[in-house]
């Protein structure tokens, strides 16, 4: 019997206070709200999640490592790290697995310095702005993907 298809959801830096401040920007849905949403559409999708969030970018960066010989893809929101982490993107290519990046804001109407990506460099595929369901959106292309591949 074939495994289900397991995919990485991370989430960077300060995302655990998701609901919590800024609604305007980031939305009232908590981390958790979001990880109840991906674990059902997963189900839908013939796919299983597990969902982390760390304030460590070497955490991320052992994660994505791990992931490798484990998971069939990465969702990934490495929230600040996305501008800065050449260390996080080097993970990411390194494994080979398909990738799918995911902003909850929509990163072109803020400030300049939040336009910029290193992670894009790494994913098929780049969703900003649509808040919880871009993760949602992200489990879909990776499932499409996979069944494609005939993985899923
Ligand atoms: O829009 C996104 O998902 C971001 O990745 C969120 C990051 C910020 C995550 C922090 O989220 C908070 C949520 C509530 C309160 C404070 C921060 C930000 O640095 C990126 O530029 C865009």
């Amino acid at each position: 019997m074939a495994r289900t298809p397991k995919i990485l959801i991370l989430n960077g830096p300060n995302l655990n206070l998701l609901g919590t401040r800024q609604p305007s920007v980031y939305g009232r849905e908590t981390l958790g709200d979001v990880e109840r949403a991906c674990t059902k559409t997963a189900e839908t999708l013939g796919l299983e999640v597990d969902f982390r969030q760390s304030n460590r970018e070497g955490e991320l960066v052992d994660w994505i490592q791990e992931a490798r010989d484990s998971h069939a893809g990465i969702v990934i929101n490495a929230g600040a790290y996305s501008h800065t982490s050449v260390a996080i993107l080097d993970a990411l290519l390194a494994v080979d697995l398909p990738v799918i990046e995911v902003h909850l804001s929509n990163l072109f109407k803020r400030e300049t310095f939040r336009h910029h990506s290193y992670i894009s460099q790494a994913a098929q595929g780049v969703i900003c702005g649509l808040g919880a369901a871009g993760y949602l959106y992200a489990l879909d292309a990776l499932g499409r993907r996979l069944s494609a591949q005939g993985e899923a």
